[in-house]
């Protein structure tokens, strides 16, 4: 039987609230059985199949950006493009369009040699950084291979700022991003009270207690309204919509 995609396409990535000036945030990743997103030291881990893979990149170009953490470019040198075929798509789709990506990247330790850097790489990232870790040099450098250093202020846990990232992107014309993780940025989210949609895939297999966990702190996460789940091959991917309860 064919793998239906449909929910993703039917599924709209628009911000409701037309007043918040805040792209649409979609926060998608994939898990093990035991809530690992990677193995051992964080060693890449490919848990989606390939039906969940397609989704993955279906998901990619249906959003403007695309957003991991720094701590993802070091141990995953990702490219964050969409790589799909034509039978992938509903007949008449336009041509294929990735996202941006967008880097966050606390210390400006992007490294030259990424893959998102080089000429082959369609869209170079925006990385976005803090003033008090500048390193001119390192921006220049940066930028001569065709990335964009933005500078933000940090929060209190020396992360940057996500209220000032959002409106950074609004400005910029980002009306949706999806974020891809990994487990910091992750967290991050979940607690910022900041995301619209969650499509999580849910791989088959036990990765066991050295894996790195999707979800460290589960103190302020939020709870769903919403709820379906889509059978991927092998895989499920749980979509919902985050509700954030009040806390004193
Ligand atoms: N299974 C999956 O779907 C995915 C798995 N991964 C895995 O995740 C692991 C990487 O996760 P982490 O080491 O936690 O790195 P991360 O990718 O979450 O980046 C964390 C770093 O981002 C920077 N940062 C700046 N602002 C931040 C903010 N507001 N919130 C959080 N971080 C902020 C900080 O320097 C922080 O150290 C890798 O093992 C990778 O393979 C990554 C993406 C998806
Ligand atoms: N959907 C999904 N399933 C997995 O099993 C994964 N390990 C990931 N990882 C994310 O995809 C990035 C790699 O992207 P490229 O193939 O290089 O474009 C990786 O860095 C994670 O963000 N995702």
């Amino acid at each position: 039987m064919a793998t239906n995609y449909d929910f993703l396409f039917e599924t709209s990535f628009e911000q409701s609230n037309k007043d918040a000036k805040r792209p649409h945030v979609t926060l998608t990743y994939a898990q093990s059985l035991d809530g690992k997103i990677a193995g051992r030291h964080g060693q890449q881990l490919i848990l989606s199949g390939a039906q969940s893979m397609t989704a993955t990149h279906i998901l990619r170009l249906r959003h403007d950006a695309i957003l991991v953490g720094i701590g993802t470019v070091l141990n995953d040198d990702p490219r964050l493009t969409v790589r799909l075929t034509s039978d992938d798509l509903p007949k008449g789709s336009g041509p294929i369009r990735h996202p941006q990506p967008i880097i966050l990247d606390s210390k400006l330790r992007f490294p030259l040699t990424a893959k998102l850097l080089l000429p082959t790489s369609p869209t170079k990232p925006w990385i976005f950084t803090s003033p008090i870790h500048s390193d001119s040099q390192k921006k220049a450098n940066l930028e001569a291979l065709g990335a964009k250093v933005f500078f933000l202020d940090l929060d209190l846990s020396g992360h940057i700022s996500l209220e000032g990232l959002f409106s950074t992107l609004w400005e910029n014309n980002m009306r949706s991003v999806m974020v891809e993780g990994g487990a910091s940025v992750i967290s991050s989210f979940l607690k910022s009270g900041l995301v619209d949609s969650f499509l999580l895939t849910i791989a088959p297999v036990f990765v066991g207690k050295d894996g790195v966990s999707a979800v460290e702190d589960v103190e302020a996460a939020p709870e769903f309204d919403d709820i379906s789940y889509h059978p991927l091959g092998r895989d499920t991917m749980m979509v919902a919509k985050p509700r954030y309860i009040a806390r004193s």
